[in-house]
């Protein structure tokens, strides 16, 4: 096909596509209408009442896949944001994500919302969780690995149990990192995260997720944010120097490919809290692609009530893969796209 082809349809959408360990992160350009509201949260319950069929176009199939993963930038409300972000699933939106904030370190130093400071620059991304800082490494005109500090993680309950049909008796911990995760060790399903399948997998931790939505009532001073956003399968690692392995179930069943930022931090603080990790001790986590983070617990910080939360920093690398434009025809019975399998 010639170059510069016209895209045929309306409503056009530009994307700027990067991915972290695979995760993909697909970054609104242009198209998106206004989004009211003057807080980030506001916004965010915006896009959920009037936008949500773009979401579903882009995220979904045939644009997007049940994999699928994106992120609309708006404006700021906190004064020292460089930017502000909506994070978009199969589902719904997200409240917390560390593989988006890695690549967009480098996205705001290239696209000239940060100014490029070597060797390392500081970009501060306002999240629906709150502020997340954002430090990304720049030498020779060329931005790179990145590290993000996020909001305390905390355990929210730890050592609870549940009956999930077809497994038996379930033992998990519960704690926020941003977003709230149930973590639970893989052998209890009768599988093992380097031999069963990934079907096999995502079905567990997709079950467990499910009950517990419709059991657990989880709390946040922030109401939006007390929900149940998925549940990390885990191998028996937190109390040793090997690797951590992480597989991130969240929103409708999709298969987080990276070791997930926000569940690393989440599990970091489990470790933390339990003794089987020290301030400043440093732990690789790897999830189903391959890709991995580096992560560690820095300093404990109040989170009112009397209780203390960690403050995590995770590191990892975001690639640039493309761009796209986006349209539909207004007479596809598709056009706002279907999740399948
Ligand atoms: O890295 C993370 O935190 C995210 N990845 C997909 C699910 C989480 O939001």
């Amino acid at each position: 096909m010639a170059s510069g082809a016209q895209l045929i349809g309306q409503d056009i959408l530009e994307t700027l596509e990067m991915h972290t360990c695979l995760e993909p992160v697909r970054i609104i350009q242009s198209g998106y209408p206004n989004i009211e509201g003057t807080t980030i949260l506001e916004k965010r319950q915006f896009v959920t009442k009037h936008l949500d069929h773009l979401r579903t176009r882009l995220i979904c199939e045939p644009r997007g896949s049940r994999a699928m993963y994106g992120v609309i930038p708006v404006k700021p409300d906190l004064p020292n944001a460089d930017m502000a972000v909506l994070f978009m699933h199969n589902e719904g939106y997200s409240t917390m994500c560390g593989h988006a904030v890695i690549a967009l370190g480098r996205y705001a130093i290239d696209y000239g919302i940060v100014p490029a400071v070597a060797p390392e620059t500081k970009v501060n991304i306002q999240c629906p969780c709150g502020l997340v800082t954002v430090f990304v490494e720049y030498s020779e005109g060329k931005s790179g690995r990145a590290r993000f500090i996020s909001v305390p993680s905390y355990i929210f309950s730890q050592d609870s149990q549940i009956e999930l049909p077809g497994y038996g008796v379930i033992h998990y911990d519960i704690a926020y990192g941003g977003a709230f995760y149930a973590v639970a060790l893989v052998t209890q399903f009768g599988l093992d995260l380097k031999t069963s399948g990934y079907e096999a997998l995502r079905s567990a931790a997709a079950s467990l997720t499910e009950l517990l939505r419709k059991t657990i009532k989880l709390q946040h001073t922030d109401s939006d944010l007390a929900f149940l956003y998925g549940t990390i399968l885990i191998d028996e690692n937190d109390n040793t120097e090997e690797i951590c392995n992480n597989f991130v179930v969240f929103g409708d069943a999709q298969v987080d490919r990276s070791p997930c930022g926000s569940g690393t931090t989440a599990r970091i603080a489990i470790q933390f809290y339990k003794h089987n990790l020290k301030l400043g001790q440093q732990r690789m986590f790897t999830g189903p692609s391959g890709g991995k983070f580096i992560a560690q617990a820095v300093k404990e910080e109040s989170i009112g009530a009397g209780k203390n939360g960690i403050i995590v920093e995770v590191s990892g690398h975001g690639y640039y893969s493309g761009m796209c434009r986006f349209s539909h025809e207004s007479d596809d019975p598709f056009c706002d796209g279907k999740l399948m399998d």
